[in-house]
Order: C-alpha cells, then sequence, then structure tokens
C-alpha cells in the first residue's frame, strides 16, 4: 500500500482553513501556551510589584521585556515547547521551563524562583482559557455574527413588503411577508448575541486545593485573596474566589450553551432558506464558473445553506459534549477537562464555518416575486379566516345574526380550492355591514398580511 504524506484529520484545518483561520489565534495549541506565557510572565511581575520575598520592582524595561516573550511567541518558542515537554511529558511545566531560560538571557535569573510561585498548572490553564476563549469570541466569533445579522437585517428590510403564502405545519396558511420571517430571526439571534456578550469569564488563582496554603506557608502576613483578585482582574477576568484546584467551568457552560442555542437558531434559519429555495421563493443567483450537479447542468445547488446546516449541528454536538462535562470534576480535580478543552476551537471553528457559509449564501439569492403572487394567488381559501373572524365582529357588534361562523367558513372551504370568484359571490350573499363587507370584498391573499410590514420595525 501506498504511504501519502502527513495530513491533518481535521477539514478545519484543511479545506476550510481559510474560514476559521482568525480562530487558531487564539484557540490552537500555540494560542494557549502564549496564553500560558503571559499569565507566567504577568504573575513575575505582580509578586515583584509587590516586593514580595524582599524581590525589587522590575524596571519598566524589564517588564516591557518580559512582555515582549507574550507578543514575539512564534515558531521558536513553540518548538521548544515541544523538546521541553517531551522530557517533562507536563504541558504547564514545559511553560514555565520556557520562562526560566528566557529569564536567564534577559539577565533576570534572581527572580527565576519566583516563576510559577506558588501556582498550580490550573492556575496557569484557567487564566490562559479564559483570555484566549474570551478573545476569540470578542474578536472572532461575535464580530462574524454580527456580519449574519446586519445581512439578514437588510434582506429582511428589503423584503418586508412581499407578500408570502405560510405554511404552518407545511400547509397553505394565513400570509405573511418574507422580510417579516427574515426578521423574526434577527430577533432571535440578536437576543442570544446579548447573553454572549454579557458571559463571564472567571479565573482562580489560589493554589493546588484553592487554599492558598503554598502561598501561606511562604509569607502568612501577605492578603493573598487580595493578590489573587487584583492580579486576575488586571487580566481583565472576574476572579472566583471560591474552588477546589480548578475553576469550576461553569462560565465555560454557560457560553458554550449559549452558542449551541445561537447554532440552532441559524440551524432552523439555514433549513428554512433551503425550504424557501426548493419552492422556487427565492432564487439562487448562478456563480460565474460555479458547477451545481457534475451531470446536471441546469442546477444550482444550495450548497451554502447544506454546509452551514450540517457544520452547526458538529458545533453544537462538540459545544453541548464541553458543557456537559466540564462541570465535573472528581473530588478535588481529575484531568479529563485537559484534553477537553482543547476542543473548544473545534467547536467553535465548525460554528465560525457555518457563520461564514449563511454570510455567503444570504448574499447569492433574491427573491421570485412572480411565483410568490402566483402562490398566493392559487389559494383563495385562506381568507376563510379572516371572513370567519370579521363575521363574529359583526355579530357581537349587532350588525350580523349568522350562527357559527366558523362552521360556515369550514363547511366552505375546509379541504376545499375556492377562488375568487366563489368567494365574492360566499361575501356579497352575507348578511353583515356594509362597511365590513366592502373591506371583505377587497381582500386578497396577498393583501392578508395584517401588520407584517411593519413589525419589521420592531427590530429598532
Ligand atoms: O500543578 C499540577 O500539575 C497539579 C496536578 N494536576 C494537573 N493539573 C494540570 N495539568 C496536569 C496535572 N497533572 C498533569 N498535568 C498535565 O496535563 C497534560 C494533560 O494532557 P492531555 O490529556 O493531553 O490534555 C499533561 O501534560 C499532564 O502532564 C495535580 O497533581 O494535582
Amino acid at each position: 500500500m501506498s504511504q501519502l504524506p502527513p495530513q491533518v484529520l481535521s477539514p478545519l484545518d484543511g479545506r476550510y482553513r481559510a474560514a476559521v483561520t482568525n480562530l487558531g489565534e487564539y484557540l490552537s495549541e500555540a494560542g494557549l501556551n502564549r496564553a500560558r506565557v503571559q499569565v507566567e510572565v504577568e504573575w513575575l511581575i505582580a509578586l515583584t510589584d509587590r516586593g514580595l520575598f524582599g524581590s525589587a520592582a522590575l524596571t519598566d524595561a524589564q517588564k516591557a521585556a518580559l512582555r515582549q516573550l507574550v507578543t514575539d511567541f512564534g515558531q521558536a518558542e513553540i518548538d521548544e515547547l515541544a523538546e521541553l515537554e517531551a522530557t517533562t511529558r507536563h504541558d504547564v511545566k514545559a511553560v514555565e521551563y520556557l520562562v526560566r531560560r528566557r529569564l536567564g538571557t534577559l539577565g533576570l535569573d534572581h527572580i527565576a524562583e519566583l516563576t510559577h510561585f506558588a501556582a498550580t498548572s490550573e492556575d496557569i490553564n484557567n487564566l490562559s482559557y479564559a483570555l484566549t476563549v474570551s478573545a476569540a469570541v470578542r474578536e472572532v466569533w461575535l464580530p462574524k455574527l454580527q456580519l449574519v445579522i446586519d445581512k439578514l437585517r437588510a434582506r429582511a428590510e428589503e423584503f418586508r413588503a412581499d407578500a408570502m403564502l405560510a405554511r404552518t405545519h407545511g400547509q397553505p396558511a394565513t400570509p405573511t411577508t418574507l422580510g417579516k420571517e427574515l426578521a423574526v430571526f434577527v430577533y432571535r439571534l440578536e437576543r442570544i448575541q446579548k447573553q454572549i456578550e454579557g458571559n463571564d469569564y472567571l479565573g482562580k488563582f489560589s493554589g493546588a486545593t484553592g487554599t492558598f496554603a503554598a502561598h501561606v506557608a511562604a509569607e502568612p502576613s501577605a492578603d493573598w485573596p487580595t493578590i489573587s483578585r487584583e492580579f486576575v482582574e488586571s487580566l481583565g477576568l472576574d476572579w472566583n474566589p471560591l474552588t477546589t484546584q480548578i475553576e469550576s467551568h461553569d462560565w465555560q457552560a454557560e457560553l458554550y450553551t449559549r452558542v449551541s442555542h445561537a447554532n440552532r437558531v441559524l440551524h432552523n434559519l439555514a433549513t428554512d432558506i433551503w425550504t424557501y429555495i426548493s419552492m422556487g421563493y427565492f432564487r439562487q443567483i448562478p456563480q460565474a464558473g460555479a458547477t451545481g450537479s457534475s451531470t446536471m447542468p441546469h442546477k444550482i445547488n444550495p450548497i451554502r445553506f447544506e454546509n452551514a446546516e450540517a457544520n452547526l449541528e458538529l458545533s453544537s454536538a462538540i459545544l453541548d459534549s464541553l458543557a456537559a462535562t466540564l462541570v465535573t470534576s472528581r473530588l478535588q480535580r481529575d484531568l479529563t477537562d485537559s484534553t477537553t478543552q482543547r476542543n473548544i476551537g473545534v467547536g467553535f471553528g465548525h460554528s465560525l464555518l457555518a457563520l461564514d457559509n449563511i454570510l455567503r449564501g444570504l448574499g447569492e439569492i433574491d427573491v421570485d416575486r412572480t411565483l410568490l403572487a402566483a402562490d398566493l394567488d392559487s389559494n383563495w381559501e385562506i381568507l376563510g379566516e379572516a371572513i370567519q373572524t370579521v363575521i363574529r365582529a359583526e355579530v357581537t357588534a349587532g350588525r350580523s345574526s349568522i350562527e357559527d361562523p366558523y362552521a360556515l367558513l369550514k363547511e366552505l372551504t375546509r379541504g376545499k380550492r375556492i377562488g375568487q370568484a366563489d368567494l365574492v359571490a360566499f361575501v356579497s350573499a352575507l348578511e353583515i355591514g356594509d362597511e365590513a363587507k366592502a373591506r371583505l370584498l377587497t381582500l386578497t391573499p396577498a393583501g392578508y398580511v395584517g401588520l407584517a410590514d411593519s413589525l419589521v420595525d420592531r427590530l429598532d
């Protein structure tokens, strides 16, 4: 058998790389290790700034040089960490050794023993994940969601007055407008977007079992909880004061549940648009040079929405699993979260890819107004609801004595095809007030959309 050259296993790192590359900046292993270096360096600065253990505060130049380790983190550090970890078999210890080596280069050997001081690996890891996940959400995933919402809102405005037969249960029903149906998704997505924007990013920094035991042993007089809080908050995170060895990951469960919820709303959008395309309400705009079917030359397939549908399912499967499993850790810690959290980027990556496809797909469709109008015009029986409701109002107002208007319209329309002429004749013969009758006689399926158009303004 021939040997293939080494290939990545995940399509996110293969054919979809371009769509998700910005996430890799934060949610890759390199992104995690860069954040670990950042936390180790900032802890060194926090300890020396406080003059703990007789240390002198670092000069601005020394601090800048230390922080440069984070901004310069690149292939050399990635390779060196791999080499160090091959010996330590401990990823966080490898980061500590890397920082210690750099302290030597910078002439800061005298504070080497303050590297990773009183810290357990999770102190470094939990802050690193909070930093990288919050950056990925704020810098990459939310901006892409915003682009989708903006595009969807623009299309909702564009189609706000385009009457469309609704299909509750897949059956002809009271019409709506295409724009109002898209606006519903904008409204739903914006609610979840706000929840995600407001998500907490908690961090703990309290040692091997969350008790500050090593800290107190080394310096009983220091106010370690306050130092810990100030340190966590200096990184832009929320302090978690009470944990086991690990940050409890509840903020992660909340975040992944919300993103998974957004995925499901987007999935609903993708399958609805797919259905509108299949009914001909949306035409797909041919893309120059693109092929639909390899054998049926006439076809344009809705591949953007199909790709999105599948990737949203994959994303939710991963994020749901993360949310479900990360919240438990036996006793004071088990290490299951370590390998699990390495898949956060995979969960977000499939969602980001789906957002990218939905965004493109929304730009490649146009409404077919002729078909929308023809569909409405061949379903006059849907006006049965309007007629029976008007009669009931007339009866209540004392202008009609028709008995059981609902039954009357049911008899006329249920399971039947009724045309305009039938309805006009029926309404003309009704014993109701003149104004109500005139109103009903001008009603058409396309005009029976209530306030659908103006409801789009509710988005503002
Ligand atoms: O500060 C500590 O390390 C305390 C220690 N708990 C640990 N906390 C965090 N990381 C640890 C821990 N133990 C191992 N490792 C290292 O985690 C890595 C796990 O690798 P993988 O399963 O691939 O994600 C892999 O690199 C492991 O070496 C404890 O004994 O409580």
